[in-house]
């Protein structure tokens, strides 16, 4: 076999691991949402109000948002009256389309920052419990895998067990984590680490914070320490600042992208959990309310269940399999 026939067998078995990745984390969103928007298409047999209506409830339940509901609708209804539509299956790959348009930042966007040459930082915040260190460790494999080496920062000193936890995500990943004991400064644990990273040569810096939103001011202030630590030793970083969101509280995690967001400066989203909800469409709620590209997705709790957002795999894999526009396009 020749090089280039490998080299592509290898590159299109690679994209279908990633499909199904995509397909089997987001099969609870798949099996109620998209269940329930394909027994409405074929089931009415013309586009009406009781129709609209059905469909915006349906989206309302997957939690795709109320505002981005009915700008969805109001399009829909445009392209009914635009392509003189009256079978509700017509309707369908538009909304397949509709639903990827929303979603799409740009490739550019949604791909993480590195830096032209010389290290790279990330800074990674978000409340408790949302899958942040489990985020650091995937990413760290995911980096490691891509031939970079990486080293973690565990700026998230307010509870020892966070130290620990993001050591055995260190040790799963194979890279070291600097650390200080419980309650030292998180900024001075982030500057030792920006000096062993660069003494060290390495390519991507990771670094950990606390996210206590209970007390917003001193988190402000805690941060905007950290920025300058950082900014002090490498000024264009953080080249990201990753604000971690559970997929599974819904409306409440846009409630807190945009607290975080507004003063953080959060460059971009990573949607953990999302193979533990059936209400995938806050993705896109979260996508059309927030000016912040989704970066990254969590798709289940190995080290290998982290995925680079990309809005059409994305729409494929909720859809596939059911006949609409994606699998018409090919
Ligand atoms: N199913 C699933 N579980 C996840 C995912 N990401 C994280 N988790 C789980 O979520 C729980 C919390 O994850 P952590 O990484 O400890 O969360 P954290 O935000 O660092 O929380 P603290 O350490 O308490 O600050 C763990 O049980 C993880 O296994 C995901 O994408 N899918």
């Amino acid at each position: 076999m020749s090089f280039f026939k490998r080299l592509r067998e290898s590159i299109s078995s690679k994209a279908e691991e990633v499909t199904n990745k995509f397909k089997e984390g987001l099969s609870k969103t798949r099996d109620a949402f998209v269940g329930k928007v394909e027994d409405l298409f074929s089931r009415r047999k013309k586009i009406d109000e009781a129709f609209y209506e059905e469909l915006e409830e349906i989206l309302i339940g997957a939690d795709v948002g109320i505002n981005t509901v009915l700008k969805l609708i109001d399009e829909l209804r445009v392209e009914v009256r635009k392509r003189k539509i009256e079978d509700p299956k017509e309707l369908r790959p538009i909304l397949t389309e509709k639903l990827v348009e929303l979603l799409s930042g740009g490739e550019e966007t949604e791909r993480l920052k590195t830096a032209p040459d010389g290290l790279t930082i990330y800074l990674v915040v978000g409340v408790n419990g949302v899958g942040k260190t489990t985020t650091i460790g995937k990413l760290a494999h995911r980096l490691k895998q891509d031939g970079k080496s990486v080293l973690l920062a565990a700026g998230d000193t307010f509870r020892a067990a966070a130290i620990e936890q993001l050591e055995v995500w260190g040790q799963r990943a194979g890279v070291d984590v600097i650390r200080q004991g419980q309650g030292s400064d998180p900024a001075a644990v982030i500057f030792d680490a920006v000096h062993a990273a660069k003494q060290r040569n390495v390519d991507v810096l990771i670094c950990d914070t606390a996210g206590r939103l209970q007390n917003k001011v001193n988190l402000m202030e805690e941060l905007n320490k950290i920025f300058r630590v950082i900014r002090r030793e490498v000024p264009e970083a953080p080249h990201e600042v990753l604000l971690v969101l559970d997929a599974t509280t819904g409306q409440n995690a846009l409630q807190q992208a945009k607290l975080f967001g507004e003063k953080t400066g959060v460059t971009g989203l990573v949607l953990t959990k999302l193979d533990g909800t059936a209400k995938g469409g806050i993705v896109i709620a979260i996508r059309q309310e927030m000016e912040l590209p989704v970066k990254m997705v969590g798709l289940g709790e190995k080290i290998d269940d982290l995925q680079p957002f990309d809005s059409e795999q994305f729409v494929n894999a909720l859809f596939l399999g059911l006949g609409g526009a994606a699998e018409e396009a090919e």
